[in-house]
């Protein structure tokens, strides 16, 4: 959003040419059709189109709609916040325990669904974990000094080790980014290894924060690290940077764990997190982690979405499918 005089060159977009802006503007949506006006866009089917948005269907057919109970199954339910309460993290529970009607799971002919797990910050893990009490989901903590990974080693280490007590059963930890940019291999495994040990038995994420690693060479190496260092599971990002998780970077980091397995034997998970918001999107997820790395991971335990809004969406797009034809391709998601 620009805010201030500001002097943009013609932009060439296919064959509309975007006019020269000089003046002074104000955020808002008067910026927004200012421009269509002077682009000499169609407002009005602009409009319209805006006005259908929330209530527009994307996924159309069964198999999708099956794909999407698939992609519900494998969203570690997020509230990352400040302004997080108990209150905001036991509805977040509930949700994940019955992410869908209990008329629509009748509708779909499924006895139960729930989410992968819930993720939330070290303070609320007592809440979630008394919130989740016999629900089999796990709780998830983002931990060692999430986001940005800058507080004191021995402090980081204590985070883990205290989630781990108060019952989180996976620790999502972020890797030092300047380990990567300066190239000290060495230093980041050291650090992984240290992080898994002090996981003890809970399951370990490696947060590797693509978007500032600087290049998908980068990205694959540091994948590469964390596995051998002992990784679960290597996740895109902690949803706070500016990018986030990406089809390139995704591309990049399963074909480094279908390496990994082919030299090691080990299978290792996938969580791409951060600005997955759509159904379709997660469906394209799912496409490519099967293509790049196949039906096994199609699983809870080798796939995740950190997601904190996709939820809604795949629940939108559900109903709207169900209101919709109905067949029995309802009655068969993916195994
Ligand atoms: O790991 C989870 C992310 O922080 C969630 O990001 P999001 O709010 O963009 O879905």
């Amino acid at each position: 959003m620009q805010t201030e005089t500001e002097s943009t060159t013609a932009v060439t977009r296919g064959s509309a040419h975007l006019p020269q802006v000089t003046e002074a503007r104000n955020p808002g949506m008067d910026l927004d059709m200012d421009w269509v006006m002077r682009a000499q866009a169609n407002r009005s089917a602009i409009e319209r189109r805006a006005a259908t948005l929330p209530g527009r269907r994307s996924v159309k057919k069964d198999y999708q709609a099956a794909w999407l109970l698939k992609a519900i199954s494998m969203i570690d339910l997020t509230t990352l916040a400040g302004d997080d309460t108990p209150g905001r993290v036991r509805r977040l529970c509930a949700k994940a325990r019955h992410p869908v009607r209990a008329d629509l799971l009748e509708a779909l002919g499924l006895e139960r669904l729930t989410t992968g797990a819930v993720c939330v910050y070290h303070d609320m893990v007592p809440v979630a974990v008394e919130a989740l009490d016999g629900s089999g989901i796990p709780v998830a903590a983002v931990s060692t000094g999430f986001p940005a990974g800058l507080s004191p080693f021995h402090l980081r280490l204590a985070e883990i080790g205290e989630s781990v007590k108060a019952g989180a059963e996976e620790i999502d930890i972020v890797i030092s980014r300047r380990h990567v940019l300066t190239g000290n291999w060495q230093a980041l495994y050291e650090e992984m290894q240290q992080f898994r040990a002090a996981c003890g038995e809970a399951h370990v994420k490696a947060i590797l924060a693509t978007g500032e690693l600087g290049s998908l060479r980068n990205v694959a190496r540091a994948s590469l690290v964390c596995m051998m260092a002992g990784a679960d599971f290597i996740k895109t990002s902690t949803g706070k940077e500016s990018v986030n998780a990406t089809l390139p970077v995704s591309l990049v980091m399963m074909r480094a764990i279908r390496d990994y397995q082919d030299r090691t034997g080990v299978r290792v998970g996938y969580k791409p997190a951060g600005g997955i918001s759509k159904a379709k999107d997660s469906l394209t997820y799912l496409m490519l982690l099967k293509e790049e790395l196949g039906h096994r991971w199609l699983q809870p335990d080798l796939f995740r979405f950190g997601a904190s809004s996709l939820l809604g969406d795949i629940e939108r797009q559900l109903e709207h499918h169900l209101t919709g034809a109905y067949s029995a391709a309802w009655r068969h998601p993916l195994a």
